[in-house]
Protein backbone atom coordinates (compact mmCIF):
# COMPACT_ATOMS: atom_id res chain seq x y z
CA UNK A 1 0.00 0.00 0.00
CA UNK A 2 1.01 3.38 -1.20
CA UNK A 3 0.65 5.55 2.23
CA UNK A 4 0.56 9.52 1.40
CA UNK A 5 1.02 12.82 3.52
CA UNK A 6 0.32 16.24 4.08
CA UNK A 7 3.19 18.87 3.71
CA UNK A 8 2.71 19.67 7.29
CA UNK A 9 2.87 15.96 8.41
CA UNK A 10 6.29 15.42 6.12
CA UNK A 11 7.50 18.51 7.56
CA UNK A 12 6.83 18.06 10.98
CA UNK A 13 8.45 14.05 10.77
CA UNK A 14 11.69 16.20 9.28
CA UNK A 15 11.66 18.07 12.66
CA UNK A 16 13.97 15.48 15.24
CA UNK A 17 16.22 15.05 11.85
CA UNK A 18 16.68 18.99 11.83
CA UNK A 19 16.75 19.71 15.64
CA UNK A 20 19.83 16.70 15.79
CA UNK A 21 21.79 19.30 13.12
CA UNK A 22 20.75 16.97 9.40
CA UNK A 23 19.43 19.47 7.79
CA UNK A 24 22.10 19.41 4.64
CA UNK A 25 22.20 15.59 4.87
CA UNK A 26 18.38 15.34 4.08
CA UNK A 27 19.12 17.76 1.36
CA UNK A 28 21.83 15.86 -0.09
CA UNK A 29 19.77 12.91 0.43
CA UNK A 30 16.90 14.75 -1.35
CA UNK A 31 19.18 16.11 -4.05
CA UNK A 32 20.82 12.69 -4.78
CA UNK A 33 17.59 10.44 -5.29
CA UNK A 34 16.43 13.37 -7.61
CA UNK A 35 19.92 13.72 -9.99
CA UNK A 36 19.26 9.68 -9.99
CA UNK A 37 16.04 10.04 -11.24
CA UNK A 38 17.27 12.11 -13.74
CA UNK A 39 19.49 9.99 -14.64
CA UNK A 40 17.98 6.84 -15.40
CA UNK A 41 15.24 8.64 -17.04
CA UNK A 42 17.77 10.39 -19.81
CA UNK A 43 19.28 6.46 -20.23
CA UNK A 44 15.78 5.66 -20.76
CA UNK A 45 15.08 7.85 -23.42
CA UNK A 46 18.16 7.07 -25.24
CA UNK A 47 20.49 10.17 -23.90
CA UNK A 48 23.83 10.34 -23.65
CA UNK A 49 24.38 11.63 -20.15
CA UNK A 50 28.32 13.92 -21.19
CA UNK A 51 26.46 17.03 -23.19
CA UNK A 52 23.13 16.59 -22.52
CA UNK A 53 21.35 20.09 -21.25
CA UNK A 54 19.65 20.41 -17.99
CA UNK A 55 17.94 23.73 -16.92
CA UNK A 56 16.98 23.63 -13.15
CA UNK A 57 14.83 26.70 -12.14
CA UNK A 58 16.02 27.21 -8.71
CA UNK A 59 13.23 29.53 -6.21
CA UNK A 60 15.28 30.63 -3.36
CA UNK A 61 13.80 28.23 -0.54
CA UNK A 62 14.64 24.84 0.15
CA UNK A 63 12.91 23.17 -2.47
CA UNK A 64 15.50 25.45 -4.98
CA UNK A 65 18.50 24.17 -2.81
CA UNK A 66 17.21 20.89 -3.39
CA UNK A 67 17.41 21.42 -7.35
CA UNK A 68 20.28 23.03 -7.35
CA UNK A 69 22.61 20.53 -5.40
CA UNK A 70 20.87 18.16 -7.96
CA UNK A 71 22.08 20.40 -10.71
CA UNK A 72 25.75 20.30 -8.88
CA UNK A 73 25.59 16.15 -9.15
CA UNK A 74 24.13 16.51 -13.21
CA UNK A 75 27.58 18.74 -13.97
CA UNK A 76 29.57 16.87 -12.35
CA UNK A 77 28.75 14.12 -14.39
CA UNK A 78 29.52 16.40 -17.84
CA UNK A 79 26.06 17.72 -18.18
CA UNK A 80 25.94 21.04 -19.24
CA UNK A 81 23.47 22.60 -16.52
CA UNK A 82 21.83 26.19 -15.67
CA UNK A 83 19.88 27.65 -13.06
CA UNK A 84 17.55 29.66 -13.11
CA UNK A 85 17.30 32.20 -9.98
CA UNK A 86 13.56 32.80 -9.88
CA UNK A 87 13.52 34.14 -6.67
CA UNK A 88 16.23 36.63 -6.88
CA UNK A 89 18.24 34.64 -4.42
CA UNK A 90 18.89 30.97 -3.71
CA UNK A 91 20.08 28.61 -0.93
CA UNK A 92 23.86 30.21 -0.65
CA UNK A 93 25.26 26.27 -0.09
CA UNK A 94 23.84 24.80 -2.72
CA UNK A 95 24.19 27.64 -5.27
CA UNK A 96 28.36 27.64 -4.09
CA UNK A 97 28.01 23.89 -4.59
CA UNK A 98 26.23 24.28 -7.93
CA UNK A 99 28.78 26.86 -9.29
CA UNK A 100 31.94 24.54 -7.92
CA UNK A 101 30.66 21.79 -10.30
CA UNK A 102 30.50 23.99 -13.11
CA UNK A 103 26.68 24.98 -13.30
CA UNK A 104 25.64 28.49 -14.66
CA UNK A 105 23.95 30.40 -12.98
CA UNK A 106 21.42 33.26 -14.05
CA UNK A 107 19.45 35.23 -12.22
CA UNK A 108 15.70 35.82 -14.02
CA UNK A 109 14.33 39.08 -14.94
CA UNK A 110 11.90 40.66 -17.30
CA UNK A 111 14.43 40.88 -19.64
CA UNK A 112 15.79 37.81 -19.59
CA UNK A 113 12.75 35.86 -19.62
CA UNK A 114 11.73 35.08 -23.06
CA UNK A 115 15.74 33.77 -23.54
CA UNK A 116 15.91 31.27 -20.40
CA UNK A 117 12.45 29.99 -21.25
CA UNK A 118 13.59 29.09 -24.50
CA UNK A 119 16.93 27.24 -23.31
CA UNK A 120 14.59 25.68 -20.97
CA UNK A 121 12.25 24.45 -23.64
CA UNK A 122 15.38 23.75 -25.83
CA UNK A 123 16.67 21.58 -22.73
CA UNK A 124 17.02 18.02 -22.42
CA UNK A 125 15.85 18.27 -18.83
CA UNK A 126 13.68 21.35 -17.18
CA UNK A 127 14.08 20.76 -13.24
CA UNK A 128 10.96 22.68 -11.70
CA UNK A 129 12.45 23.32 -8.23
CA UNK A 130 10.65 26.86 -7.86
CA UNK A 131 8.46 25.94 -4.96
CA UNK A 132 8.20 23.09 -2.53
CA UNK A 133 5.99 22.38 0.84
CA UNK A 134 7.19 25.91 2.12
CA UNK A 135 4.80 27.43 -0.37
CA UNK A 136 1.93 29.30 -0.08
CA UNK A 137 -0.30 29.99 -3.30
CA UNK A 138 0.75 29.66 -6.36
CA UNK A 139 3.60 31.41 -8.26
CA UNK A 140 3.71 34.89 -8.96
CA UNK A 141 5.31 37.87 -10.35
CA UNK A 142 8.89 37.15 -12.89
CA UNK A 143 8.45 32.97 -11.48
CA UNK A 144 4.84 32.83 -13.08
CA UNK A 145 5.62 34.80 -16.13
CA UNK A 146 8.65 31.82 -16.51
CA UNK A 147 6.89 29.21 -15.97
CA UNK A 148 3.83 30.03 -18.79
CA UNK A 149 6.48 30.95 -21.43
CA UNK A 150 8.49 27.14 -20.52
CA UNK A 151 5.05 25.53 -20.72
CA UNK A 152 4.33 27.50 -24.14
CA UNK A 153 7.72 27.17 -25.83
CA UNK A 154 7.62 23.04 -24.68
CA UNK A 155 4.00 22.67 -26.13
CA UNK A 156 4.81 24.18 -29.79
CA UNK A 157 8.72 22.71 -29.45
CA UNK A 158 8.95 19.62 -32.15
CA UNK A 159 10.74 17.02 -29.68
CA UNK A 160 11.04 19.28 -26.21
CA UNK A 161 12.77 17.65 -23.27
CA UNK A 162 10.85 16.54 -20.47
CA UNK A 163 10.16 17.89 -17.28
CA UNK A 164 11.08 16.61 -13.94
CA UNK A 165 9.32 18.02 -10.40
CA UNK A 166 11.49 18.81 -7.18
CA UNK A 167 9.33 17.00 -4.55
CA UNK A 168 6.21 18.34 -6.20
CA UNK A 169 4.71 20.59 -9.29
CA UNK A 170 5.31 24.29 -7.75
CA UNK A 171 1.95 26.06 -7.52
CA UNK A 172 0.16 21.98 -6.40
CA UNK A 173 -1.25 22.16 -2.66
CA UNK A 174 1.01 19.63 -0.85
CA UNK A 175 -2.18 18.61 0.94
CA UNK A 176 -5.39 18.96 -1.08
CA UNK A 177 -3.72 18.68 -5.09
CA UNK A 178 -5.27 21.47 -6.09
CA UNK A 179 -3.76 23.61 -8.45
CA UNK A 180 -3.20 27.72 -8.91
CA UNK A 181 -2.22 28.39 -12.28
CA UNK A 182 0.31 28.36 -14.12
CA UNK A 183 1.97 25.13 -13.37
CA UNK A 184 4.57 23.37 -15.44
CA UNK A 185 2.97 19.81 -16.23
CA UNK A 186 5.68 17.62 -15.36
CA UNK A 187 6.47 13.73 -16.90
CA UNK A 188 8.34 12.58 -13.06
CA UNK A 189 8.13 14.03 -10.01
CA UNK A 190 10.77 12.65 -7.77
CA UNK A 191 9.26 13.57 -3.98
CA UNK A 192 11.38 12.74 -0.35
CA UNK A 193 10.80 11.20 2.39
CA UNK A 194 6.86 10.34 1.67
CA UNK A 195 4.61 10.67 -1.53
CA UNK A 196 1.83 13.85 -0.69
CA UNK A 197 -1.39 13.66 -0.90
CA UNK A 198 -1.85 16.32 -3.37
CA UNK A 199 0.27 14.23 -5.62
CA UNK A 200 -2.57 11.68 -5.92
CA UNK A 201 -5.32 13.51 -6.13
CA UNK A 202 -6.29 15.45 -9.52
CA UNK A 203 -5.59 18.23 -10.69
CA UNK A 204 -2.51 17.31 -8.55
CA UNK A 205 -2.01 14.04 -9.94
CA UNK A 206 -2.48 15.09 -13.77
CA UNK A 207 0.69 18.22 -13.26
CA UNK A 208 2.50 15.54 -11.36
CA UNK A 209 2.82 12.48 -13.65
CA UNK A 210 4.72 9.51 -12.25
CA UNK A 211 5.67 9.71 -8.86
CA UNK A 212 8.44 8.57 -7.12
CA UNK A 213 9.62 8.69 -3.64
CA UNK A 214 12.88 9.18 -2.80
CA UNK A 215 13.56 7.91 1.31
CA UNK A 216 15.22 10.49 3.39
CA UNK A 217 15.40 8.82 6.51
CA UNK A 218 12.03 10.33 8.12
CA UNK A 219 9.86 7.49 7.88
CA UNK A 220 9.89 6.02 11.53
CA UNK A 221 8.73 10.19 12.57
CA UNK A 222 5.89 9.99 10.29
CA UNK A 223 2.14 9.64 11.65
CA UNK A 224 -1.18 7.79 10.26
CA UNK A 225 -1.19 8.73 6.67
CA UNK A 226 -3.60 11.73 4.94
CA UNK A 227 -4.46 9.34 1.70
CA UNK A 228 -3.56 5.56 1.15
CA UNK A 229 -3.76 3.37 -2.29
CA UNK A 230 -4.20 -0.32 -2.55
CA UNK A 231 -1.34 -1.53 -4.82
CA UNK A 232 -2.11 -4.88 -7.09
CA UNK A 233 -0.45 -6.58 -4.44
CA UNK A 234 -2.46 -5.40 -2.07
CA UNK A 235 -6.01 -6.77 -3.59
CA UNK A 236 -4.59 -10.45 -3.85
CA UNK A 237 -4.47 -10.25 0.07
CA UNK A 238 -8.05 -8.85 0.59
CA UNK A 239 -9.92 -10.25 -2.30
CA UNK A 240 -12.30 -12.77 -0.61
CA UNK A 241 -12.19 -16.47 -1.96
CA UNK A 242 -14.82 -19.05 -1.11
CA UNK A 243 -14.18 -21.68 1.20
CA UNK A 244 -14.54 -25.58 0.83
CA UNK A 245 -17.62 -25.76 1.48
CA UNK A 246 -19.30 -22.33 0.42
CA UNK A 247 -22.60 -22.21 -1.33
CA UNK A 248 -24.21 -19.46 -3.43
CA UNK A 249 -26.00 -17.72 -0.09
CA UNK A 250 -23.12 -17.84 1.55
CA UNK A 251 -21.14 -16.50 -0.69
CA UNK A 252 -23.12 -13.17 -0.96
CA UNK A 253 -26.27 -12.19 -3.05
CA UNK A 254 -26.51 -8.74 -4.25
CA UNK A 255 -29.80 -7.09 -5.00
CA UNK A 256 -29.89 -4.88 -7.83
CA UNK A 257 -32.15 -2.45 -8.68
CA UNK A 258 -31.04 -0.22 -11.91
CA UNK A 259 -32.13 0.14 -15.28
CA UNK A 260 -35.07 1.65 -16.98
CA UNK A 261 -37.02 1.85 -19.72
CA UNK A 262 -34.80 4.40 -21.02
CA UNK A 263 -31.57 3.09 -19.90
CA UNK A 264 -32.19 -0.20 -20.10
CA UNK A 265 -28.58 -1.52 -20.66
CA UNK A 266 -27.26 0.31 -17.51
CA UNK A 267 -28.75 -2.90 -15.54
CA UNK A 268 -27.12 -5.55 -18.42
CA UNK A 269 -23.96 -4.03 -17.11
CA UNK A 270 -24.38 -3.55 -13.71
CA UNK A 271 -25.38 -6.94 -13.70
CA UNK A 272 -21.85 -8.08 -15.67
CA UNK A 273 -20.11 -6.05 -13.38
CA UNK A 274 -21.57 -8.22 -10.58
CA UNK A 275 -21.07 -11.63 -12.32
CA UNK A 276 -17.72 -11.21 -13.00
CA UNK A 277 -16.66 -9.75 -9.64
CA UNK A 278 -17.65 -13.09 -7.14
CA UNK A 279 -20.63 -12.54 -5.82
CA UNK A 280 -23.14 -15.88 -5.80
CA UNK A 281 -26.28 -14.86 -7.02
CA UNK A 282 -27.40 -11.52 -8.11
CA UNK A 283 -31.22 -10.92 -7.90
CA UNK A 284 -32.72 -8.12 -10.22
CA UNK A 285 -35.55 -5.72 -9.81
CA UNK A 286 -37.18 -3.83 -11.90
CA UNK A 287 -39.53 -3.11 -15.21
CA UNK A 288 -40.63 -6.53 -16.96
CA UNK A 289 -38.86 -4.96 -20.10
CA UNK A 290 -35.95 -4.67 -18.72
CA UNK A 291 -35.74 -7.64 -16.81
CA UNK A 292 -36.64 -9.43 -19.82
CA UNK A 293 -32.77 -8.14 -21.40
CA UNK A 294 -30.98 -8.75 -18.18
CA UNK A 295 -32.16 -12.74 -18.90
CA UNK A 296 -31.26 -12.44 -22.30
CA UNK A 297 -27.70 -10.75 -21.10
CA UNK A 298 -27.32 -12.85 -18.06
CA UNK A 299 -29.32 -15.97 -17.61
CA UNK A 300 -27.11 -16.21 -14.01
CA UNK A 301 -29.70 -13.60 -13.13
CA UNK A 302 -32.89 -14.42 -10.94
CA UNK A 303 -35.21 -11.55 -11.56
CA UNK A 304 -37.88 -11.35 -9.42
CA UNK A 305 -41.06 -8.60 -9.48
CA UNK A 306 -41.17 -8.40 -6.02
CA UNK A 307 -40.44 -5.87 -3.24
CA UNK A 308 -36.64 -4.99 -1.70
CA UNK A 309 -38.88 -6.40 1.72
CA UNK A 310 -39.24 -9.98 -0.26
CA UNK A 311 -35.82 -10.47 -1.56
CA UNK A 312 -33.17 -12.06 0.98
CA UNK A 313 -29.89 -10.46 -0.09
CA UNK A 314 -26.93 -9.38 1.81
CA UNK A 315 -26.24 -5.87 -0.40
CA UNK A 316 -28.09 -4.23 -2.56
CA UNK A 317 -26.54 -1.84 -5.48
CA UNK A 318 -29.12 1.11 -6.52
CA UNK A 319 -29.44 3.68 -9.32
CA UNK A 320 -27.97 2.52 -12.37
CA UNK A 321 -29.72 3.81 -15.18
CA UNK A 322 -32.69 5.09 -13.36
CA UNK A 323 -34.06 8.74 -13.57
CA UNK A 324 -36.51 11.18 -12.11
CA UNK A 325 -39.44 9.95 -13.44
CA UNK A 326 -38.89 6.44 -12.68
CA UNK A 327 -40.89 6.13 -9.44
CA UNK A 328 -41.16 2.51 -8.69
CA UNK A 329 -37.28 1.78 -8.91
CA UNK A 330 -36.73 5.24 -6.97
CA UNK A 331 -39.09 3.85 -4.32
CA UNK A 332 -37.27 0.76 -4.38
CA UNK A 333 -34.05 2.12 -3.51
CA UNK A 334 -35.17 4.44 -1.10
CA UNK A 335 -36.15 0.85 0.49
CA UNK A 336 -32.63 -0.80 0.28
CA UNK A 337 -31.51 1.85 1.07
CA UNK A 338 -33.78 1.97 4.28
CA UNK A 339 -32.56 -1.35 5.10
CA UNK A 340 -29.73 -1.07 6.56
CA UNK A 341 -27.94 -3.16 4.47
CA UNK A 342 -24.82 -2.21 2.57
CA UNK A 343 -25.44 -0.31 -0.58
CA UNK A 344 -24.05 1.31 -3.40
CA UNK A 345 -25.97 4.59 -4.35
CA UNK A 346 -25.46 5.56 -8.25
CA UNK A 347 -26.29 8.11 -11.02
CA UNK A 348 -30.42 8.10 -10.66
CA UNK A 349 -30.37 7.33 -6.76
CA UNK A 350 -27.98 10.26 -5.83
CA UNK A 351 -30.59 12.91 -6.11
CA UNK A 352 -33.04 11.04 -4.04
CA UNK A 353 -30.99 10.42 -1.42
CA UNK A 354 -31.94 11.08 2.73
CA UNK A 355 -30.05 13.89 4.01
CA UNK A 356 -27.91 11.67 6.69
CA UNK A 357 -26.67 8.02 5.77
CA UNK A 358 -24.32 5.86 7.50
CA UNK A 359 -20.59 4.86 5.74
CA UNK A 360 -22.24 1.24 4.62
CA UNK A 361 -24.21 3.19 1.82
CA UNK A 362 -21.40 3.52 -0.93
CA UNK A 363 -21.91 6.46 -3.21
CA UNK A 364 -20.69 6.34 -6.29
CA UNK A 365 -21.12 9.69 -8.20
CA UNK A 366 -18.97 11.37 -11.03
CA UNK A 367 -17.51 15.43 -10.45
CA UNK A 368 -21.01 16.51 -12.58
CA UNK A 369 -23.56 14.28 -9.74
CA UNK A 370 -21.16 15.57 -7.04
CA UNK A 371 -21.56 18.89 -7.67
CA UNK A 372 -25.20 18.37 -8.15
CA UNK A 373 -25.72 16.52 -4.34
CA UNK A 374 -23.14 19.11 -3.07
CA UNK A 375 -25.34 21.90 -4.22
CA UNK A 376 -28.61 20.68 -3.08
CA UNK A 377 -26.62 19.77 0.92
CA UNK A 378 -25.08 23.11 0.95
CA UNK A 379 -27.40 25.13 -0.67
CA UNK A 380 -27.17 27.00 -4.17
CA UNK A 381 -26.02 29.90 -2.52
CA UNK A 382 -23.28 28.74 0.21
CA UNK A 383 -22.28 26.33 -2.74
CA UNK A 384 -18.30 26.14 -3.29
CA UNK A 385 -19.06 22.99 -5.36
CA UNK A 386 -21.67 24.09 -7.97
CA UNK A 387 -20.80 22.67 -11.08
CA UNK A 388 -18.21 19.84 -12.50
CA UNK A 389 -15.59 22.37 -12.91
CA UNK A 390 -15.70 23.16 -9.47
CA UNK A 391 -15.43 19.70 -7.94
CA UNK A 392 -12.59 18.51 -10.95
CA UNK A 393 -10.37 21.78 -9.46
CA UNK A 394 -10.26 20.27 -6.01
CA UNK A 395 -11.17 16.30 -5.73
CA UNK A 396 -10.10 15.43 -2.11
CA UNK A 397 -11.30 18.73 -0.82
CA UNK A 398 -14.86 17.36 -2.89
CA UNK A 399 -14.91 13.86 -2.07
CA UNK A 400 -13.88 14.64 1.66
CA UNK A 401 -16.53 17.24 2.41
CA UNK A 402 -19.52 14.84 0.84
CA UNK A 403 -18.22 12.32 2.78
CA UNK A 404 -19.22 14.72 5.91
CA UNK A 405 -22.29 16.05 5.08
CA UNK A 406 -23.79 12.94 4.34
CA UNK A 407 -21.99 10.69 6.68
CA UNK A 408 -21.77 8.05 3.80
CA UNK A 409 -18.92 6.30 1.91
CA UNK A 410 -18.32 8.81 -0.91
CA UNK A 411 -16.52 7.35 -3.80
CA UNK A 412 -16.00 10.27 -6.41
CA UNK A 413 -14.83 8.65 -9.92
CA UNK A 414 -12.69 10.32 -12.39
CA UNK A 415 -8.85 9.16 -13.95
CA UNK A 416 -7.93 9.12 -9.76
CA UNK A 417 -10.75 7.91 -8.34
CA UNK A 418 -11.10 9.09 -4.10
CA UNK A 419 -12.71 6.88 -1.92
CA UNK A 420 -13.41 9.35 1.16
CA UNK A 421 -14.93 7.89 4.94
CA UNK A 422 -16.56 10.72 6.75
CA UNK A 423 -14.13 9.13 9.53
CA UNK A 424 -11.25 10.64 7.57
CA UNK A 425 -9.70 7.95 5.30
CA UNK A 426 -9.12 8.34 2.22
CA UNK A 427 -8.13 6.37 -0.71
CA UNK A 428 -6.81 7.07 -4.41
CA UNK A 429 -7.06 4.65 -7.06
CA UNK A 430 -5.19 5.17 -10.73
CA UNK A 431 -5.30 1.93 -11.93
CA UNK A 432 -7.48 2.44 -15.34
CA UNK A 433 -6.84 4.11 -18.70
CA UNK A 434 -8.73 7.07 -20.25
CA UNK A 435 -9.97 4.45 -22.27
CA UNK A 436 -12.19 3.79 -18.98
CA UNK A 437 -14.01 7.20 -20.05
CA UNK A 438 -16.87 4.94 -21.89
CA UNK A 439 -20.77 4.64 -21.65
CA UNK A 440 -21.74 1.55 -19.08
CA UNK A 441 -18.36 1.99 -17.50
CA UNK A 442 -19.34 3.95 -14.21
CA UNK A 443 -22.00 0.88 -14.13
CA UNK A 444 -19.64 -1.85 -14.52
CA UNK A 445 -17.58 -0.35 -11.49
CA UNK A 446 -21.17 -0.10 -9.49
CA UNK A 447 -21.88 -3.95 -9.71
CA UNK A 448 -18.74 -5.11 -9.07
CA UNK A 449 -18.18 -2.39 -5.81
CA UNK A 450 -21.96 -4.16 -4.84
CA UNK A 451 -20.51 -7.80 -5.60
CA UNK A 452 -17.38 -7.03 -3.01
CA UNK A 453 -19.93 -5.53 -0.40
CA UNK A 454 -22.46 -8.44 -0.57
CA UNK A 455 -18.94 -11.09 -0.28
CA UNK A 456 -17.99 -8.99 2.49
CA UNK A 457 -20.80 -9.92 5.47
CA UNK A 458 -19.83 -9.33 8.71
CA UNK A 459 -16.13 -10.02 8.14
CA UNK A 460 -13.91 -7.51 7.87
CA UNK A 461 -11.35 -9.58 5.59
CA UNK A 462 -8.20 -8.09 5.81
CA UNK A 463 -8.97 -4.61 6.11
CA UNK A 464 -7.82 -4.48 9.52
CA UNK A 465 -4.51 -5.39 8.53
CA UNK A 466 -4.27 -2.35 6.38
CA UNK A 467 -4.74 0.14 10.05
CA UNK A 468 -7.90 -0.10 9.24
CA UNK A 469 -11.22 -0.47 11.18
CA UNK A 470 -14.88 0.69 11.70
CA UNK A 471 -16.12 2.97 9.38
CA UNK A 472 -13.25 3.09 7.09
CA UNK A 473 -13.60 -0.29 6.36
CA UNK A 474 -16.40 0.39 3.64
CA UNK A 475 -13.50 2.77 2.02
CA UNK A 476 -11.23 0.26 1.76
CA UNK A 477 -14.31 -2.53 -0.26
CA UNK A 478 -14.96 0.37 -2.91
CA UNK A 479 -11.34 0.74 -3.44
CA UNK A 480 -10.64 -2.56 -3.57
CA UNK A 481 -13.53 -2.10 -6.37
CA UNK A 482 -12.35 0.54 -8.09
CA UNK A 483 -8.77 -0.65 -8.35
CA UNK A 484 -10.41 -4.04 -9.92
CA UNK A 485 -12.22 -1.89 -12.25
CA UNK A 486 -9.25 0.11 -13.63
CA UNK A 487 -6.98 -2.63 -13.87
CA UNK A 488 -9.60 -4.82 -15.57
CA UNK A 489 -9.64 -1.96 -18.30
CA UNK A 490 -6.01 -1.81 -18.26
CA UNK A 491 -5.99 -5.21 -19.15
CA UNK A 492 -8.85 -5.10 -21.22
CA UNK A 493 -7.24 -2.20 -23.44
CA UNK A 494 -3.54 -3.86 -23.48
CA UNK A 495 -5.29 -7.38 -25.22
CA UNK A 496 -6.34 -4.76 -27.76
CA UNK A 497 -2.83 -3.75 -28.16
CA UNK A 498 -3.76 -0.41 -26.09
CA UNK A 499 -7.02 0.37 -28.19
CA UNK A 500 -10.26 1.38 -27.38
CA UNK A 501 -12.59 -0.81 -24.71
CA UNK A 502 -16.26 -1.26 -24.41
CA UNK A 503 -18.01 -1.79 -20.97
CA UNK A 504 -18.72 -5.13 -21.67
CA UNK A 505 -15.22 -6.05 -22.16
CA UNK A 506 -14.30 -3.83 -18.69
CA UNK A 507 -16.48 -6.18 -17.32
CA UNK A 508 -15.14 -9.47 -19.72
CA UNK A 509 -11.75 -8.78 -17.59
CA UNK A 510 -12.48 -8.95 -14.41
CA UNK A 511 -12.42 -12.29 -13.57
CA UNK A 512 -8.98 -12.94 -15.27
CA UNK A 513 -7.54 -9.60 -13.23
CA UNK A 514 -8.54 -10.95 -10.03
CA UNK A 515 -6.74 -14.44 -10.92
CA UNK A 516 -3.61 -12.32 -11.79
CA UNK A 517 -3.35 -10.36 -8.81
CA UNK A 518 -4.70 -13.23 -6.06
CA UNK A 519 -1.34 -14.75 -7.69
CA UNK A 520 0.88 -11.81 -6.69
CA UNK A 521 0.13 -12.54 -3.06
CA UNK A 522 1.60 -15.58 -1.36
CA UNK A 523 -1.94 -15.76 0.80
CA UNK A 524 -3.57 -16.20 -2.43
CA UNK A 525 -1.75 -18.33 -3.41
CA UNK A 526 -2.33 -20.10 -1.01
CA UNK A 527 -6.08 -19.43 -0.99
CA UNK A 528 -6.59 -20.88 -4.20
CA UNK A 529 -4.78 -24.42 -3.23
CA UNK A 530 -7.01 -24.84 -0.22
CA UNK A 531 -9.22 -27.01 -2.04
CA UNK A 532 -7.00 -29.13 -4.07
CA UNK A 533 -4.72 -30.37 -1.65
CA UNK A 534 -3.31 -33.68 -2.38
CA UNK A 535 -4.72 -36.88 -1.13
CA UNK A 536 -3.11 -38.20 2.56
N1 LIG B 1 13.43 21.05 5.79
C1 LIG B 1 14.49 20.45 5.20
O1 LIG B 1 15.60 20.49 5.66
C2 LIG B 1 14.27 19.75 3.95
C3 LIG B 1 13.44 20.28 2.98
N2 LIG B 1 13.41 19.76 1.75
C4 LIG B 1 12.93 20.56 0.63
O2 LIG B 1 12.54 21.81 1.07
C5 LIG B 1 11.25 22.14 0.56
C6 LIG B 1 10.60 23.08 1.49
O3 LIG B 1 11.47 24.16 1.58
P1 LIG B 1 11.07 25.58 2.20
O4 LIG B 1 10.42 25.35 3.52
O5 LIG B 1 12.28 26.41 2.21
O6 LIG B 1 10.00 26.11 1.22
P2 LIG B 1 9.96 26.17 -0.38
O7 LIG B 1 8.98 25.16 -0.81
O8 LIG B 1 11.30 26.13 -0.98
O9 LIG B 1 9.28 27.60 -0.63
C7 LIG B 1 9.45 28.64 0.28
C8 LIG B 1 10.26 29.73 -0.36
O10 LIG B 1 9.58 30.20 -1.47
C9 LIG B 1 9.06 31.52 -1.24
N3 LIG B 1 7.65 31.48 -1.60
C10 LIG B 1 6.63 30.96 -0.89
N4 LIG B 1 5.50 31.01 -1.60
C11 LIG B 1 5.83 31.61 -2.76
C12 LIG B 1 5.08 31.95 -3.91
N5 LIG B 1 3.77 31.68 -3.96
N6 LIG B 1 5.72 32.50 -4.96
C13 LIG B 1 7.05 32.75 -4.88
N7 LIG B 1 7.80 32.46 -3.80
C14 LIG B 1 7.19 31.90 -2.77
C15 LIG B 1 9.31 31.82 0.20
O11 LIG B 1 9.70 33.17 0.30
P3 LIG B 1 8.81 34.23 1.13
O12 LIG B 1 7.44 34.20 0.52
O13 LIG B 1 8.82 33.72 2.54
O14 LIG B 1 9.54 35.51 0.93
C16 LIG B 1 10.46 30.89 0.54
O15 LIG B 1 11.69 31.47 0.25
C17 LIG B 1 10.58 20.82 0.37
O16 LIG B 1 9.56 20.88 -0.59
C18 LIG B 1 11.75 19.97 -0.09
O17 LIG B 1 11.97 20.16 -1.46
C19 LIG B 1 14.21 18.57 1.45
O18 LIG B 1 15.43 19.02 0.98
C20 LIG B 1 14.42 17.72 2.65
C21 LIG B 1 15.03 18.50 3.75
N1 LIG C 1 -9.70 9.86 -17.88
C1 LIG C 1 -9.94 8.74 -17.19
N2 LIG C 1 -8.94 7.89 -16.88
C2 LIG C 1 -9.20 6.75 -16.20
N3 LIG C 1 -10.43 6.38 -15.79
C3 LIG C 1 -11.45 7.19 -16.06
C4 LIG C 1 -11.26 8.41 -16.77
N4 LIG C 1 -12.48 9.01 -16.89
C5 LIG C 1 -13.38 8.19 -16.30
N5 LIG C 1 -12.76 7.11 -15.80
C6 LIG C 1 -13.42 6.00 -15.10
O1 LIG C 1 -14.46 5.49 -15.95
C7 LIG C 1 -15.65 5.26 -15.19
C8 LIG C 1 -16.73 6.18 -15.76
O2 LIG C 1 -17.88 6.14 -14.99
P1 LIG C 1 -19.15 7.08 -15.30
O3 LIG C 1 -18.72 8.49 -15.48
O4 LIG C 1 -20.16 6.78 -14.27
O5 LIG C 1 -19.62 6.51 -16.71
P2 LIG C 1 -21.05 5.99 -17.16
O6 LIG C 1 -22.07 6.82 -16.44
O7 LIG C 1 -21.10 6.25 -18.63
O8 LIG C 1 -21.12 4.56 -16.83
C9 LIG C 1 -15.27 5.51 -13.75
O9 LIG C 1 -14.85 4.30 -13.17
C10 LIG C 1 -14.09 6.47 -13.85
O10 LIG C 1 -13.23 6.38 -12.73
K1 LIG D 1 8.97 22.11 -7.10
Amino acid sequence: MISAYTGTQVREAEQPLLAAGLGDVLMQRAAHGLANAVITELRARGHRLYGSRVVVLAGKGNNGGDGLYAGAFLAARGMRTTAVLTGGAAHPAALAAFRRAGGRAEKLDGAAQDGLAAEAARADVVIDAILGTGATGGLRGDAAGLVEAVSRDLAGADRGGFVVACDLPSGVNADTGEAAEPVLRADLTVTFGAAKAGLLADPGADYAGRVAVVPIGIEEHLPGPALRRLEPTDLGRILPHPARRAHKYSRGVLGIVAGSTQYPGAAVLACRGALAAGVGMVRYLGPPAVADLVRQACPEVVCSDGTVADNRVQAWLVGSGMGPGDHEQLARAADAIASGLPVVADAGALPALPSRLDPHVVLTPHAGELAALLTRLEGRDDARFGDRDAVEAATLDAARKAATLTGATVLLKGPATLVAAPEGTVFSQADGTPWLATAGSGDVLAGVIGALLAQAGPGVWLSRSLGISGGGHWTVLAALGASLHGLAGTAASDARSGGPVTAGAIADAIPQTWGKVSMLSNSGASKRNSHSQPLR
